[in-house]
């Protein structure tokens, strides 16, 4: 397991790109068959990616987390970035084609990911996202677009984009996981522009659908002392509480964005007015 210790921001003038990227950025989770995971102490969040390639793949425990089973006492929202796969959570088969979510609660034991019987469109990809419970919600699905939509941005400012709220206070409940999915719109190449920071939450993106030749700047730190990211397709961003998020892409692409920390509060969000970006 890959384990990012948490960082504090009078660290991130000091770093050079190379160490940036080892702290903030996670490459090479989607492994066919593998379920590979990081775990950064910032709230202590799993993220990870499962690519069953063919044949059923078991959510491990890693020793790190010193459990019984993976979710003894954590839960977890997954969301399918590839073809149609299947979740079979405790026998119960979940059908998630491209782009659904599936929140699983603490005391789920048993966790096998696979490829759709019928899928078509290549192998399924999972991304998994996980946070320490104290309860059990149950387990539920939500598929691409039936989540709580908000329509954000303009043309006129390359920023028009949907998002899709999943894993929410009005969506499905959960201890600390908020979950959803935002989407560019062709010719909109901006995320969470003007960008925000909340110092009660840590946030991950999941970058995807990303063009092969295509990257997204990613603007991270403190608003008067920016860095940047440059990220590929399937790569994940690490935002602790005090860092703004937001990107820049060559080209439209879409990503998974969660979060966990002190509140589940959407609009929880400290703005930071584009003017004041150093
Ligand atoms: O498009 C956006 O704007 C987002 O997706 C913003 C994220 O949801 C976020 O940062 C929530 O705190
Ligand atoms: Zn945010």
């Amino acid at each position: 397991m890959d384990q990012r210790y948490a960082t504090s921001p009078d660290q991130l003038p000091h770093f050079d790109t190379a160490a940036l990227r080892d702290r903030f950025l996670v490459q090479d989770l989607f492994i066919p068959g593998e379920v590979r995971v990081a775990y950064t102490h910032h709230d202590r969040i799993v993220l990870g990616g499962a690519v069953p390639a063919g044949a059923p793949l078991p959510l491990p425990v890693f020793e790190e987390l010193r459990a019984e089973y993976f979710l003894a006492h954590r839960e977890m929202g997954i969301v399918n970035v590839g073809g149609s796969g299947t979740v079979t959570a405790d026998g119960e088969v979940h059908t998630l084609p491209n782009g659904a979510c599936l929140y699983l609660g603490r005391g789920t034991r048993d966790v096998v990911f696979a490829d759709a019987p019928d899928g078509d469109e290549g192998g399924a990809q999972f991304y998994l996202f996980s946070a320490p419970a104290h309860t059990a919600y149950p387990s539920q699905l939500v598929l691409k677009g039936q989540g709580t939509a908000r329509e954000l941005g303009d043309q006129l400012t390359s920023n028009r984009r949907s998002l899709n709220q999943y894993i929410h206070e009005n969506g499905i409940k959960s201890c600390q996981i908020v979950m959803g999915v935002t989407e560019l719109h062709p010719g909109s190449m901006w995320n969470t522009m003007p960008a925000h920071t909340h110092d009660r939450r840590t946030e991950c993106y999941l970058y995807f659908d990303v063009p092969q030749d295509a990257r997204v700047i990613h603007l991270m730190g403190r608003p008067d002392e920016t860095r940047h990211l440059v990220v590929a397709d399937r790569q994940a961003v690490i935002s602790p509480s005090w860092s703004l998020h937001s990107g820049v892409g060559t080209a439209a692409y879409s990503f998974v964005w969660a979060m966990a920390g002190e509140n589940q509060s959407f609009d929880d969000m400290d703005a930071v007015p584009v003017t004041i970006l150093k």
